[in-house]
């Protein structure tokens, strides 16, 4: 069963806006592991538009589950993560303008400094994470880092699925197929949805996790936050 862990950016951002501490996030990520989802997944940027680094310390003792922490490698991300020890650091190159991430890592030109960083998390006992698009040379790439899984950027398939063109699904199975072969995990992110999960996650052999944010937050505004953990699971069984 591909498990969901499900990304509490959003919960940040309304929070922030006020400044005060509604909704309160780090109950609602106790809340969301409550209703049944496997893990929580945080990307917590130079800016701190969202999650901050103070609630990925506060969260790290608190979660009974998988605690996934995503983002750029810079400095003050790889002591953040070396210091909360989570069970999983998925590295994703974010532009610090980006809006949100655009694209996945080129793991063959980056292939050195990945490896360096890898080595050193996988040494702290953190399972490692490369955020790729789904391209067979970059999953090659991937498996000569050493990193334990790739995350394959879904962006582009919600794009083509939303349009009615399945077909979007095809690199993202091939390219599952090849980790696997290579001895890599699968996970699986970016504007996943109620809408269009259940299709890839029947498609996409081998898939370990989703990481869901976005969509599952804003569908939580009509269906309540339980009913749509609960739904995603269903989907993912
Ligand atoms: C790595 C990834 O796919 C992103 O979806 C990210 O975790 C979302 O970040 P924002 O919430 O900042 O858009
Ligand atoms: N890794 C992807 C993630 O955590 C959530 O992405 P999104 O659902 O907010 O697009």
């Amino acid at each position: 069963m591909t498990k969901l862990s499900v990304n509490i950016n959003k919960i940040a951002t309304l929070r922030n806006a006020r400044g005060g501490n509604i909704p309160n996030v780090l109950q609602t990520a106790l809340d969301i592991e409550k209703f049944g989802a496997q893990g929580i997944t945080v990307h917590p940027r130079p800016d701190e538009r969202h999650i901050r680094y103070s609630d990925v310390r506060e969260l790290k003792p608190l979660l009974k589950t998988e605690f996934n922490i995503e983002g750029n490698p810079v400095k003050k991300f790889i002591d953040l993560v070396l210091e909360v020890k989570p069970a999983q650091v998925t590295l994703v190159p974010d532009a610090e303008d980006a809006i949100t991430s655009n694209a996945g890592w080129d793991t063959v030109k980056h292939r050195n400094f990945l490896k360096e960083i890898i080595l050193e998390f996988k040494n702290n006992g953190i399972r490692t994470s490369i955020f790729v698009d789904p391209e067979i040379n970059q999953i090659e790439g991937a498996a000569q880092t050493g990193t334990d899984r790739i995350e394959l950027y879904t962006e582009a398939y919600a794009l083509t699925f939303a349009e009615g063109h399945k077909a979007g699904v095809k690199p993202y199975a091939e390219c599952a197929r090849k980790a696997h072969e290579l001895g890599l995990g699968v996970n699986a992110g970016h504007d996943l949805s109620l809408e269009n999960l259940k299709y890839f996650n029947e498609e996409v052999p081998f898939l370990d996790e989703v990481s869901i944010g976005h969509a599952l937050i804003s569908e939580a505004l009509y269906l309540g936050m339980e009913t749509t953990v609960k739904r995603y699971l269903e989907l993912l069984k």
